[in-house]
Parts: C-alpha cells; sequence; structure tokens
C-alpha cells in the first residue's frame, strides 16, 4: 500500500530550482531516513509532499482535500516554536483537531490517542506544565507526541531528534521502528546518520536538490556517497549490536 507517492515532483523558489525531477514511493511500513548535507533540499522535500509549498509534478498527499491531508499525515517541522503558554497537554491534544467538528469536544477516543502520546513520548510528569516554559528538547518531544497523537499511517518529521538527549533520540528512533513495524509509514529527515542506519528501513539521499542514492542503509552510505556528497570519511561495522557508523574526517 503506498502512502506517499511523489512523481516528477520540482521545487523553485524565487527563479533558484530547489527540487529537481524527485519521483519517490513510500509504503505501508517503512521508515525512510532522508539524510543530504545542508541545503541539500529535505526540508522543501517535505514540506512540497505536503502542498506547502509549490511544486510542479505530482504529490499524492498534497493532491488530497485539507481535512483528508490532516488525517492521512501527521507534520513535524523543524522550527519548535510553540506558539502559546497552553498545557502540554492542551498541545498535544491539538494533534486530534482534524477529528473534532467546529465546537466539539475531545471523545472518549480522542483521549485515549492524547493518553498514548504522552504515555510513548515519556511526557507523563510534564503534562501540565506550561509548554512555552519547556527546555528545547522538552518541546521537541511534545510536538512529536502531538504528531503520534494524530495517528496518521504517515508521519513527516524534519529532523525530529536533533537537541534531544542521547536516551530520547534512541528511545525516539526506535519509537518510530515499532510504529513503522506495526505498518505505519514514516518519512523522517536526519543528519545523525549513525542513528539512520541503525533504525531506517530505506535511506533517501538527497543532494544538489536530487535524489543521489536510495535503498537499504548500508548500500547508501558507501565510502563513495560519504566523500562526494558529504565529503567525509566514517567507520561502518557490521556488529553483534547492530550496524555502527562513525564519522572520522572532513575529507581535504
Ligand atoms: N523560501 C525560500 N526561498 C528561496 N530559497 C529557499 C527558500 N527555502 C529554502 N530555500 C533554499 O532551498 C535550499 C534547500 O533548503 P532546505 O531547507 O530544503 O534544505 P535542507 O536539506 O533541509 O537543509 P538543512 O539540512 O540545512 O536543514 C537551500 O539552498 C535554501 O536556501
Amino acid at each position: 500500500m503506498t502512502r506517499l507517492s511523489l512523481d516528477h515532483l520540482s521545487v523553485t523558489l524565487r527563479g533558484r530550482t530547489i527540487l529537481r525531477d524527485i519521483s519517490l514511493d513510500l509504503g505501508a511500513g517503512e521508515f525512510v531516513g532522508l539524510i543530504g548535507p545542508n541545503g541539500a533540499g529535505k526540508t522543501t522535500l517535505m514540506r512540497a509532499s505536503l502542498g506547502l509549498v509549490p511544486f510542479d509534478g505530482q504529490s499524492s498527499l498534497a493532491a488530497l482535500p485539507a481535512t483528508d491531508r490532516a488525517r492521512a499525515a501527521a507534520w513535524m517541522p523543524q522550527t519548535r516554536e510553540i506558539a502559546w503558554p497552553v498545557s502540554v497537554e492542551t498541545v498535544i491534544a491539538l494533534g486530534r483537531v482534524p477529528y473534532l467538528g467546529a465546537g466539539q469536544r475531545l471523545s472518549e477516543t480522542d483521549r485515549a490517542a492524547v493518553e498514548g502520546a504522552i504515555a510513548r513520548m515519556g511526557l507523563e510528569t510534564l503534562r501540565g506544565r506550561t509548554a512555552t516554559r519547556l527546555s528545547g528538547g522538552e518541546q521537541a518531544r511534545v510536538l512529536i507526541a502531538r504528531a503520534l497523537a494524530q495517528e496518521t499511517p504517515l508521519i513527516l518529521a524534519d529532523e525530529p531528534v536533533a537537541g534531544l538527549d542521547p536516551a530520547h533520540q534512541i528511545a525516539t528512533m526506535q519509537l518510530f521502528a515499532d510504529l513503522a513495524r506495526q505498518g505505519r509509514s514514516l518519512l523522517v529527515s536526519l543528519h545523525d546518520l549513525g542513528l539512520a542506519v541503525r533504525h531506517c528501513t530505506r535511506l533517501v539521499l538527497l543532494s544538489g536538490g536530487r535524489i543521489a542514492a536510495e535503498g537499504r542503509p548500508a548500500d547508501v552510505l558507501t565510502p563513495e556517497t560519504l566523500r562526494t556528497h558529504f565529503g567525509i570519511t566514517a567507520h561502518f561495522a557490521q556488529t553483534p549490536d547492530g550496524p555502527v557508523f562513525q564519522p572520522l574526517a572532513v575529507v581535504p
């Protein structure tokens, strides 16, 4: 089952071509890591997929009416700003808005989704706190919980683990991998290639606005790819604890 289908998608902003001819399908059960150097076009690709920036070509998601889109995909943007000084619980409950009629209160189902998201992100002790007064990493976890509460088949997240401490980074990546195993689909941009290699089912490498490589993590992060697109060398080994990836040096 395809959850997102991009067909020859291109984006031009202020006369500059940012993305060229991107075709990509995301199926049920896939946890796809979108990787690439700064400015490669990762954010733009996710925003265009959602219909948040104009594009040429096709996005199955952007083609949906707004309410259907909000029930099909949850979006966690890179900017973590929470605008209003409301409780953590209230921010997370905003994930249920796509299911509520005008003025309608949360149903039992909505409340269960909010509770599930709070538990999954370990936010029980923060639920009553004012969201704007949390640390950056805590706010990020609240916004991931809001996306989880939306209970969509597809989640798009822009650098969701940036700024989280190691335990929460690993826990969040494991949670995403679990969601994929349960049949959900995730498209997540990541700079931490070590986490990407360990947890993603597929990597898509964007470079210069094009897909430069895609496939199983070990097949994408070759020495040649790392040198050409990231300008680094790295140590990459299969170990009894799973794949281990460590960037080593910048290529002169
Ligand atoms: N509104 C805009 N107008 C003009 N150029 C833009 C606009 N938004 C993004 N760009 C440019 O598009 C390119 C891709 O940006 P994008 O944010 O998609 O990259 P990214 O891969 O997510 O980068 P990073 O890893 O640094 O977050 C950059 O060169 C950026 O300057």
